[in-house]
C-alpha cells in the first residue's frame, strides 16, 4: 500500500449561503512524500480554503485529513503544524520587524510564554541567519521587512517557514504580485527545497509556471476536485472549467 504523507478524505465544510453549496465540497485527493504540486483554479474556486485546511484553519462538517498517516484533530494539531510550514497570501510578515525577527518568529511555536521572555537562543538566531544566507538575504538580515522589496519579503516569508524544519510546505499564491525576476526566485527556491526532498503544495494562478516546475497539477473548481494529473497541456483542462 503506498503511503502518503498528505491525504483528503471526502472534505467538505458547511454550507455557505453565499455560495449556495459548501466552500470545499467532497475533496479526495493524496499526495505523495517529496511531490511538487499545484493547486490551480478560478478566483473563489477554493484552492486556498483547501490549503488553509491542511493546517486545522478551516473547520470541517465532514472528512478527514490525514499527515503523515496522523488523523488532523485537535489534540494532533501542534504536532502536526510543526511537520507543515505555511506561506500566507501576502506573506504575513511583521513590517516594523526585521527579516531576521521574522524568521524567529517561526520558532514561537517551539517555546512556552515564559520562555519567550528571555529572547530567542542563540542557536535559533544562528539557525535563522543561515537560512537568510541560503536564500540570499544575509546582508539584509537587520532591515525591517517594510523596507525590502516584495520578492525578498517573500524570501524572508519562505525561511520563517522553514525554521522549523517542515516536512511539508504549503504555500498560498507566493508569487502574486512579483516582478519576473523576483517570481523567478521565488519559484526556484521552492524548487531547490523539492529537490532537497521537501513536498510542496501551492497555489499559482500563472499555467505557464505551474508546468515549468510542479509535476501534478490539481484543479480545483467550486469546491471540487476537476483534473489531478501531469501538467502538460493545462490551458485546454483550464477552458474546460471556465466553459
Ligand atoms: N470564512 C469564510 N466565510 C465565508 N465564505 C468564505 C470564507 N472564506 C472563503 N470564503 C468564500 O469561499 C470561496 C473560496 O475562497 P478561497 O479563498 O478558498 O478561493 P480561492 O480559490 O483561493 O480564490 P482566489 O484565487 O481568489 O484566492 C470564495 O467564494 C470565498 O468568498
Amino acid at each position: 500500500m503506498k503511503e502518503y504523507i498528505i491525504e483528503c478524505r471526502n472534505l467538505e465544510t458547511a454550507y455557505a449561503a453565499s455560495l449556495n453549496r459548501p466552500i470545499l465540497n467532497g475533496i479526495n485527493c493524496q499526495i505523495q512524500r517529496g511531490e511538487f504540486v499545484v493547486l490551480l483554479g478560478l478566483n473563489g474556486a477554493g484552492k486556498s480554503s483547501l490549503l488553509r485546511s491542511l493546517v486545522g484553519l478551516v473547520p470541517l462538517e465532514k472528512g478527514e485529513i490525514l499527515i503523515n498517516g496522523v488523523t488532523l484533530s485537535k489534540r494532533t494539531l501542534a504536532a502536526i503544524r510543526r511537520d507543515v510550514g505555511m506561506l500566507f497570501q501576502g506573506g504575513g510578515l511583521i513590517k516594523q520587524l526585521s527579516a531576521l525577527e521574522n524568521v524567529l518568529c517561526g520558532r514561537l511555536g517551539n517555546r512556552t510564554t515564559w520562555q519567550t521572555l528571555f529572547g530567542f537562543p542563540h542557536r535559533d538566531r544562528l539557525l535563522a541567519l543561515e537560512l537568510l544566507d541560503q536564500l540570499g538575504l544575509r546582508e539584509l538580515a537587520n532591515q525591517k521587512t517594510s523596507q525590502l522589496s516584495g520578492g525578498q519579503q517573500q524570501r524572508v516569508a519562505i525561511a520563517r517557514a522553514l525554521i522549523q524544519s517542515p516536512q511539508i510546505l504549503l504555500a498560498d499564491e507566493p508569487i502574486t504580485g512579483l516582478d519576473v525576476l523576483a517570481c523567478q526566485q521565488v519559484m526556484q527556491t521552492l524548487s531547490d527545497l523539492h529537490a532537497q526532498g521537501m513536498t510542496i503544495v501551492t497555489v499559482l494562478h500563472d499555467l505557464g509556471i505551474a508546468a515549468e516546475y510542479a509535476q501534478r497539477a490539481i484543479v480545483v473548481d467550486a469546491g471540487c476536485i476537476v483534473y489531478d494529473g501531469p501538467c502538460d497541456n493545462l490551458q485546454a483542462k483550464f477552458s474546460q472549467v471556465s466553459a
